[in-house]
């Protein structure tokens, strides 16, 4: 059988709920309802000044309240928005040094891409040259400059969300907000926008928040993410410190792929219901109900009936390029186990293998719903 010999990832030590930069923004107990929905609870953010921050969670949990709220388009119930310690809740949203890119761009469709851009600036009544000379430039940073007699309609999606962005920055606002600023966008040219984005913010040199419910695009732009759950920030954390240290079994759904084990906390690990007790560090309480997350780059693949292994049969191998995925059936869990292996591995469906969890890199997390039999995994 072949082992898996992927490198660890280095799990974080620095602070990550504090930017690693001074403070721009602080939000503190922000809270808001619509009617008698409660959209955010209570929700306390620091983001860093020229940082790239991801709001990201599942439809309903109010990332765009979030954002509208620190816009100025939603009032909060409670709770302040400091903005370089200035007080933004009692500033009108044309007057805060924030400028919002919207889903749908909103560009002006009788407008070419030069008179789109520079609209806003025009409007605050600042003079032609300059006028002229920072849209050129905002325009250039794009990669547009080919385009600037273009109307939206003679442009690509991926160009149109230039256009947009160019208008965002031309202004020069302390903070970016990006409501999903890639969905319009196919997949090809999503991730190549992904890259350009990044760029783009570390070029201009702005504080960037982007909401997305697409985990793998606000883990490969955002230096820090929160994720949110009904209107509560679950975890804020490096990228690596949310796939490497989940704190909640949501989290740990959410993010990434992982085999979950629910079961009940022993002084040395895991009792899974129904398999065996495995070895996992962790300071919860003795008896209470836990879920043992195992990412599939930590188990490996061996052959079995060594000690300390779970046993199973592989239903399935993908193949990834320089990696395989190996599905395995493990007697007593309803779903299988997905393991990471080198693309050279040998196994093959039907075979009985053993599965090696490294435990140094297995978290366990309080699960607060009732213990189930079987077990679960996330996608
Ligand atoms: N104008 C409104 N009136 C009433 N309820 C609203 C309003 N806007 C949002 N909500 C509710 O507030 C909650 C948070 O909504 P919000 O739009 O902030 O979530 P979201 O995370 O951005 O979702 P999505 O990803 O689907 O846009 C949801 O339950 C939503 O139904």
């Amino acid at each position: 059988m072949t082992m898996d010999t992927h490198a660890p990832l280095s799990r974080p030590d620095a602070r990550a709920d504090a930017p690693a930069r001074p403070e721009l923004l602080v939000l503190s107990g922000l809270s808001h309802s619509y009617g008698g929905v409660r959209a955010l609870h209570d929700i306390d953010l620091t983001i860093g000044d020229n940082e790239f921050f991801a709001l990201l969670g599942p439809s309903g949990c109010g990332k765009t309240t979030l954002l509208r709220s620190i816009a100025g388009f939603e009032t909060p119930e409670s709770g302040t928005i400091a903005l370089d310690g200035v007080d933004l809740v009692s500033t009108p949203a044309h007057k805060r040094p924030v400028n919002m890119m919207f889903q749908s761009y909103a560009l002006f469709p009788h407008l070419s891409v030069e008179r789109n851009v520079a609209y806003g600036l025009e409007a605050e009544g600042l003079g032609k040259a300059e006028v002229k000379r920072r849209v050129g430039e905002a325009i250039e940073t794009v990669g547009l400059g080919a385009f600037a007699r273009r109307r939206p309609s003679q442009l690509s999606g991926g160009q149109r969300q230039r256009v947009a962005l160019a208008r965002a920055i031309v202004k020069r606002p302390r903070l970016l907000l990006l409501d999903e600023p890639l969905s319009a966008l196919d997949r090809k040219v999503r991730a190549d926008m992904q890259l350009e984005l990044k760029r783009l913010q570390h070029e201009v040199g702005m504080t960037f928040v982007v909401v997305t419910h697409d985990q793998e695009e606000a883990m490969s732009m955002a230096d820090r993410v929160a994720v949110l759950d009904a209107g509560r920030v679950e975890q804020l954390d490096t990228p690596v410190g949310l796939y490497s240290n989940p704190r909640t079994r949501f989290v740990a759904e959410f993010i990434g792929s992982s085999s979950l084990f629910d079961g009940t906390a022993t002084a040395g690990g895991v009792d899974v219901a129904g398999l065996a007790e495995l070895p996992a560090a962790h300071t919860l309480p003795v008896g209470s109900a836990v879920t043992l997350v195992v990412r599939p780059e930590d188990i490996e693949v061996v052959a079995p009936g060594g000690a300390g292994l779970l046993e199973g049969v592989v239903i399935d191998t993908y193949f990834l390029g320089g990696s395989s995925t190996v599905s395995v059936a493990v007697p007593g869990r309803e779903k299988p186990v997905g393991c990471t292996v080198h693309a050279t591995s040998t196994a093959r469906r039907g075979d009985t293998v053993g599965l090696r969890i490294d435990h140094a890199r297995s978290v366990v997390v309080a699960d607060t719903r009732p213990v189930s039999h079987g077990g679960t995994e996330s996608a």
